[in-house]
């Protein structure tokens, strides 16, 4: 696997943190997460865990903006996310993946990671349809960009094929690379190995390690699978029932007591 060069933006990608603060979501009758905060240091891997409804996927969709919170605050360094749509907390630096997957079906892998370009474009539509030169350029340094992320991500053999046609684990890689190619400051991943085999996890792990430890992006980690959250992640907070219960490092939280509780009282 070989290592991209730093994002082509010229943002510093590692000085601003991602601050939750006393952040609460209320359902109908539900509190889904009750005041809430955590601090994901610039380029660290820190992963949300807890059991079944703890509110883990209520969290990640207030860092993406697709829930609004109810009271409380988000801030990549001193810039407050709370509130806004999910293209513009995107267009800030703030990339996600999905839980399923996102992809178009037919489109080839090339086309799928230029679909992350989309916000970084600044060619119109008359200098595109023209073919100027200024937009050809731009198209080429997109292209360069995108067979660097595949690169990266260990793909760069499959950029012509269809995306769909590729086993499950490398469609899951196509998609973090899409994020990827939005040059993102942090990167917000929702369960990325579940449904992996053995191997594809191992490899998605890795991926994973290199985007913190080559292009010092902070990633934020949904994940079950408590063996890769103990292995990548820098810092963990513990929910339970929308509460934060535990913060620290995985062996931090690992020896708490009240994690051990809301594990052992709530069937995984
Ligand atoms: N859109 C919604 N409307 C109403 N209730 C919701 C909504 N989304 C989540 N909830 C409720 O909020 C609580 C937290 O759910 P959430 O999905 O965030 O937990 P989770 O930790 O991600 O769980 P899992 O590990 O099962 O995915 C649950 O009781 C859930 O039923």
């Amino acid at each position: 696997m070989k290592t991209a060069p730093a994002p082509g933006t010229g943002t510093d990608n590692t000085t601003a943190a991602l601050t939750v603060t006393d952040v609460t979501v209320r359902f109908a009758g539900l509190t889904a997460l009750d005041g809430v905060s955590f601090t994901v240091e610039p380029g660290s891997v820190h992963a949300v865990i807890g059991p079944n409804g703890a509110g883990k996927s209520t969290c990640f969709n207030v860092l993406s903006g697709v829930y609004r919170a109810s009271a409380g605050t988000v801030h990549l360094g001193t810039t407050e996310l709370t509130g806004l749509a999910p293209h513009t907390i995107a267009g800030l630096g703030v990339a996600r993946t999905f839980q399923n997957l996102a992809l178009p079906p037919h489109a080839t892998v090339a086309d799928s990671l230029l679909l992350g370009r989309h916000r970084l474009t600044r060619s119109g539509f008359i200098a595109t349809g023209l073919r100027l030169p200024s937009a050809a350029r731009e198209e080429k340094r997109h292209l360069d960009r995108v067979r660097e992320i595949a690169e990266f991500i260990g793909l760069e053999e499959a950029l012509e094929r269809p995306a769909g046609s590729l086993p499950y684990g490398q469609q899951k890689l196509v998609e973090l690379g899409r994020a990827l190619c939005m040059e993102p400051r942090v990167l917000l991943l929702d369960e990325p190995i579940a449904g992996m085999t053995a191997d594809e996890r191992r490899r998605t792990a890795s991926v994973v390690a290199n985007v913190r430890d080559s292009l010092g992006i902070s990633i934020v980690l949904v994940e079950h699978d408590m063996g890769v959250v103990m292995r990548l992640a820098d810092a963990v907070t513990v929910l339970d029932f929308g509460r934060r219960i535990a913060g620290g490092t995985p062996a931090e939280v690992q020896n708490d007591p009240a994690v051990v509780q809301a594990y052992l009282g709530a069937p995984e």
